[in-house]
């Protein structure tokens, strides 16, 4: 038995022992970090057979290559250059990404959700601002949550708010009408887009929570809009952080002024959500309002929801936080999805004037000022409109899924690999990105033929066939497909429609002489920037002028 070795190391603090301890922090630390992130990673990489770019930066990886291309554009280059389907690169720090337009991959990890989880640093990102709702939260809770929303957003619900739709379409005609000048025979300049996120923000609000935000009258500074915008102005504002974040997601502990002001917008959010809750709530136990109304009254997501939550088992439940944390989420995926897709639409009608002239040729026949779902539905111009617009314009033009765990990706086609075997499936660490890009596939030549990339309403006319793409709506992929698509989609395509069908009877659009679009995304929406006018944000000028004046 040793009694030596049971006694402590002497270890005395020399100014030689603080200095290896420095040296080891300082030198070692990261040498051994930036080891593991590069060399390591590369050597032990699962798929390291297939083929790809190599980093142009060490801490951006390739991704300064790609995001620099046009949306629409910006992965078909790597297809061509490496001549196959899915590719391989680095991202942020070293991270590996997988990006595909084979569809059997994209079907694949959209539907896996117990494996492909979406991206941890974006889950917190939206969990921090508005709570773990259906937009953030995975596996379990979001198929119990999902449950829930899903009675809110079927058909029959979306359908009964036709009659709040036209409401706010009307409402928005008003909206411009103002803001037209007298006497400006050839149209006033508007900033559709400032016109639509408002509108879209009144629509949510209304069809979410029973809510009035009334964004027009007020200028936008209705109290919930205004913690909203806030909120997230004082999350995404720092965009060194915002990546950071998003690999190291305890970044978002960080005692910095911007996340205090998150903290703040917050606590206001939370307490106006609250009592929304409770209003819906308090209205439902008085019996105040029964579904069986023929009007739109109680139909609003959050009330149905809460019927739904009393029906279920309490295993099924959604918990009051879970509940009250849904309205941030409406607003975050309602709002600018909507907003922007319409302010797409209005390009696509000034670039195009004979399309313009058709559709409005199509709503104006319509004998009826608001004519019901299966009337509005059924107008086959209109319809192959608003596929063409999320088809070239889809607001979000790529998602991202991270492996929870290692995983196999199969592919419909094999890729040749770097040695010049045949890949047909892909193996994954956990934590590697997978790009789901959903403009390229939208606009894949192979799919839609020559003039993919032309604004062609008439295409979906049934006589040109084509593959469809594993999403859940017009074999297109701008609501994704799987547990995780598009939750709000029956809800959007009602939306839209109804807002064109207003605005085409009663506006006509012309561009803006001189001012040139191009389509932007720094983070998850499309935006529309004025070349030149960069500074200025995200904006759609247009010339709009009032159809009676003519
Ligand atoms: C044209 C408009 C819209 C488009 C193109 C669109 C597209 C999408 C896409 C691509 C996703 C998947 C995001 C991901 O998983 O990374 C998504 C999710 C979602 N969307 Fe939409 N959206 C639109 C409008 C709306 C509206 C109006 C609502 C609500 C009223 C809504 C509610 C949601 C919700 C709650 C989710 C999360 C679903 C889940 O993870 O289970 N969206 N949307």
């Amino acid at each position: 038995m040793s009694t030596v070795l049971a006694q402590p190391l002497p270890l005395t603090l020399t100014p030689q022992v603080v200095g290896y301890v420095l040296l080891s922090l300082v030198v070692v630390a990261p040498l051994a970090l930036w080891f593991y992130l590069y060399p390591y990673t590369a050597a032990t990489l699962p798929f390291k057979n297939l083929r790809g770019p190599e980093p142009t930066s060490g801490f951006f990886g390739s991704l300064i290559t790609v995001s620099t291309k046009p949306i629409g554009q910006r992965y078909a280059s790597l297809t061509e250059q490496y001549g196959a389907s899915t590719v391989r690169f680095r991202g942020l720090v070293g991270r590996w990404r997988i990006m595909s337009t084979d569809t059997t991959a994209i079907a694949h990890v959209l539907r896996h959700t117990g494996q492909w989880h979406r991206n941890e640093g974006f889950n917190g990102l939206i969990e921090r601002m508005t709570g773990a709702n259906v937009l953030c939260v995975e596996d379990e809770p979001h198929r119990r949550q999902r449950r829930i929303l899903n009675s809110a957003f079927n058909g029959t619900s979306v359908s009964a708010m036709m009659p709040m739709f036209w409401e706010e379409a009307y409402d928005l005609k008003k909206n411009v009408e103002e803001l037209l000048v007298e006497g400006q025979e050839k149209g006033t300049q508007v900033d559709m887009l400032q016109v639509y996120v408002r509108t879209a923000m009144d629509i949510i609000g209304r069809a979410g929570f029973n809510y009035y935000f009334e964004q027009h009258k007020v200028n936008g500074e209705n109290p919930l809009s205004k913690a909203f915008n806030d909120m997230i102005n004082g999350m995404l504002e720092n965009r060194k952080l915002v990546l950071v974040q998003n690999i190291f997601p305890q970044a978002l502990d960080l005692p910095t002024a911007n996340h205090r002001r998150v903290a703040k917008s917050r606590a206001v959010l939370d307490g106006i959500a609250r009592d929304i809750v409770q209003s819906r709530r308090a209205e439902i136990a008085r019996d105040h309002i029964s579904l069986d109304k023929g009007d739109y009254e109680g139909k609003d997501v959050i009330s149905l929801c809460l019927r739904a939550n009393m029906g279920a088992s309490e295993r099924d439940r959604m918990t009051e936080a879970e509940i009250e944390g849904q309205i941030g989420a409406l607003m975050l995926a309602g709002n600018e999805t909507s907003a922007t897709a319409l302010s797409w639409a209005t390009l696509h009608l000034f670039e195009n004037p004979d399309i313009q002239a058709k559709l409005r040729a199509e709503v104006m026949a319509v004998p009826d000022d608001e004519p019901s779902v299966e009337v509005l539905n059924g107008l086959p111009y209109l319809d192959g409109f608003v596929r063409e617009l999320l088809r070239l314009d889809p607001p979000l033009p790529q998602v991202v899924r991270t492996a929870a765990v290692d995983c196999v990706v199969p592919l419909g086609t094999p890729v040749q690999g770097r040695d010049g075997s045949l890949i047909s499936e892909i193996r994954v660490s956990k934590g590697t990105d997978f790009v789901v890009p959903i403009s390229e596939m939208n606009r894949d030549p192979r799919i839609w033929g020559a003039d993919a990339d032309k604004f062609n309403p008439d295409r979906y006319d049934g006589t040109v066939p084509r593959v469809s793409l594993p999403g859940v709506w017009g074999g297109l992929l701008s609501f994704i497909g799987g547990p995780h698509h598009c939750l709000g989609f029956r809800f959007a395509l009602l939306e839209i429609k109804a807002v064109l069908f207003v605005v085409l009877r009663n506006f006509a659009f012309e561009p803006v002489p001189g001012k040139q679009f191009i389509r932007f995304s720094a983070g998850i929406i499309q935006r529309s920037i004025v070349i030149g006018e960069e500074s200025k944000g995200m904006q759609m000028p247009v010339i709009v002028r009032a159809l009676e004046s003519e």
